[in-house]
């Protein structure tokens, strides 16, 4: 800093050559630029410190400087460069009724606040400020503030459109009078994370106040909303964070309400599958095979929560695993993945140990192979909700139990299952903190080629090839269960060539243990709260 002050120093006053010598400061001048030119003198390094800094322009030159770098350290607000003198404009007034606003937005820079019109007094408010716009940075504009006039001329009782209208049709300077909300409090609220559990398209929307200003998603899109103060609409941005300024975004009440709405408009849907909902699987030789029910509703609550409170949440490690499930529809590959990532690392990944009720065969073990438990245990256990999944064989009740899943996740292991879709609720918990991954069909082409040699099992027969209606079934049911599950998986795995898929899976499921990820903020929560 020293030289940097050097090099402003007047050409009269140059000074080359400086060295500064260690032990008491010594300054040694090669040169001078006039008479001393020359000659070599050594001075006391201090004097010469004292005399140079009680000197009124290196004293004015120092304030300059630390002004300077403060003014680089604080955030610039107003944002933009050519509107930072507004700052000082109303600062200097800050009681002020009114304050002019002289180049905060010129066309086409006119966005990043609504107005509206009070129908009895015919006064124009600015109604909300989008977060990250410019008006929310210029720090300028609220909710509330009364617009007076534009460019001169007066807004009071005009449309907001003829207002917009002036606006978006002005060249160059606007010039704003508004008379700020005198109530205007300055909530500076902390973001809330929430995962869609709803699709959302403002253009479809006649109830949105803005809908250049609203913002769509879809299910399991991850929101970052910045703005809860009106009740009904919301300003959020979606994240991995692409857009600098928020959207507009239904509340959480106001979209349980259109919900309701459609609900109601709608006519009332039969359930159309045939088969309990609870029971799953049905096994032959031992095997199980899933049944995909895509007809029952994701929630058996159609009007449940349209948005849900999520955090990051990095597992220590002393705690247990998170759950591992493998969604998909039959006979894509979740059971040969999950057989094949046991197998690769059994120390590491691990199954529950299923329930049956059949007799125990030579060579079975009891709680290695099966849980061998009478018919009176099993259905007592289905009572108390035990099971994720049964099912029944030839007689026999086979069952997948919490309390399975429970001692693979004691031991210290990763617990991997293979569930039907809705059964992701029953084990949507606290304890469990599952996480899902979708294993997804891979192109119909891709299917063809890659299961020429494969084996199904089937209602009627085990171990056949694949026909054409198999493969058309399963791209089917794979889309569906995408289409309506999507909101609950926290990756998907296309299972396209078999090593490769399992090679992701083992990665994705390391990242699912030891990097942070987003779950619902329940989850975080002590039993008491
Ligand atoms: N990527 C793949 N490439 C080739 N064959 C595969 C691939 N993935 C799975 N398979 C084969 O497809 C057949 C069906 O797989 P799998 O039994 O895992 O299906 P599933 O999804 O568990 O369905 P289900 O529950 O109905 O048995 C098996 O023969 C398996 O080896």
């Amino acid at each position: 800093q020293f030289s940097q002050w050097l090099e402003l120093l007047p050409p009269s006053k140059k000074v080359t050559g400086l060295i500064l010598s260690l032990g008491p400061l010594w300054v040694e001048f090669a040169s001078f630029p006039c008479a001393y030119l020359g000659l070599l003198r050594v001075l006391r390094g201090a004097q010469i410190l004292h005399e140079l800094l009680r000197a009124p322009w290196l004293r004015a030159l120092l304030r300059i400087y630390e002004s300077l770098l403060q003014f680089q350290r604080a955030a610039p607000s107003p944002f933009l460069p050519y509107a930072s003198g507004l700052s000082f404009e109303v600062t200097d007034r800050p009681s002020a009724e009114a304050r002019e606003l002289y180049n905060l937005l010129s066309s086409p820079h006119v966005q990043g606040a609504t107005i509206k019109k009070d129908e009895e007094t015919g006064d124009i408010y600015i109604a909300r400020v989008i977060h990250g716009g410019l008006a929310d940075r210029s720090g300028l504009l609220h909710p509330g503030d009364l617009l007076v006039e534009v460019n001169g001329s007066s807004v009071v009782g005009m449309d907001p459109e003829k207002v917009i209208q002036i606006l978006t049709s002005s060249k160059g300077t606007i010039l704003f009078k508004v008379i700020p909300n005198s109530a205007q409090v300055s909530i500076n609220q902390k973001p809330v994370y929430m995962r869609a559990m709803v699709d959302y398209c403002p253009l479809q929307d006649s109830s949105i106040p803005c809908p250049d200003a609203g913002m769509a998603f879809s299910r399991g899109d991850l929101l970052e909303v910045v703005d809860q103060s009106d009740g009904q609409w919301w300003q959020a941005r979606k994240l991995p964070c692409g857009a600098s300024f928020a959207g507009l975004i239904p509340s959480a009440s106001m979209l349980k309400s259109k919900q309701k709405e459609q609900w109601w408009g709608h006519p009332l849907q039969v359930h159309t599958c045939i088969r309990p909902c609870e029971v799953f699987i049905i096994l032959s030789n031992d095997k199980k095979r899933r049944q995909s029910c895509t007809s029952c509703s994701p929630n058996n609550n159609a009007l449940s929560s349209p948005y849900e409170e999520v955090a990051l949440y990095q597992r220590l490690s002393q705690e247990n695993h998170r759950l591992i499930i493998l969604i998909g529809a039959s006979g894509v590959g979740v059971n040969e993945l999950r057989k094949r990532l046991i197998k690769l690392n059994p120390s590491t990944f691990q199954g529950p140990v299923p329930h049956t009720t059949r007799p125990i065969k030579e060579g079975e073990q009891t709680g290695r192979d099966y849980h061998f438990v009478t018919k009176e245990l099993f259905e007592y256990m289905v009572c108390n909700h035990r099971f994720v999944e049964y099912g029944e064989n030839k007689g026999h009740l086979y069952g997948t139990s919490l309390d399975a899943i429970d001692e693979v996740l004691k031991q210290g292991q990763i617990c991997i299952i293979d569930v039907e879709p809705p059964s992701i609720h029953l084990l949507r918990s606290r304890n469990l903190k599952p996480y899902v991954i979708f294993i997804k069909a891979p192109s119909p082409e891709r299917l063809r080629q890659t299961r020429r040699n494969a084996r199904i099992i089937t209602n009627y027969a085990i171990n056949r090839a694949f026909t054409e209606e198999d493969f058309s079934e399963l791209e089917e049911t794979s889309q569906l269960i995408e289409a309506k599950y999507k909101q609950y998986f926290d990756s998907i795995v296309v299972n396209d060539d078999l090593q490769d898929a399992c090679m992701q899976l083992c990665s994705i499921i390391q990242q699912s243990q030891n990097e942070p990820q987003w779950i619902p903020v329940i989850w975080l929560q002590t039993e008491e709260e």
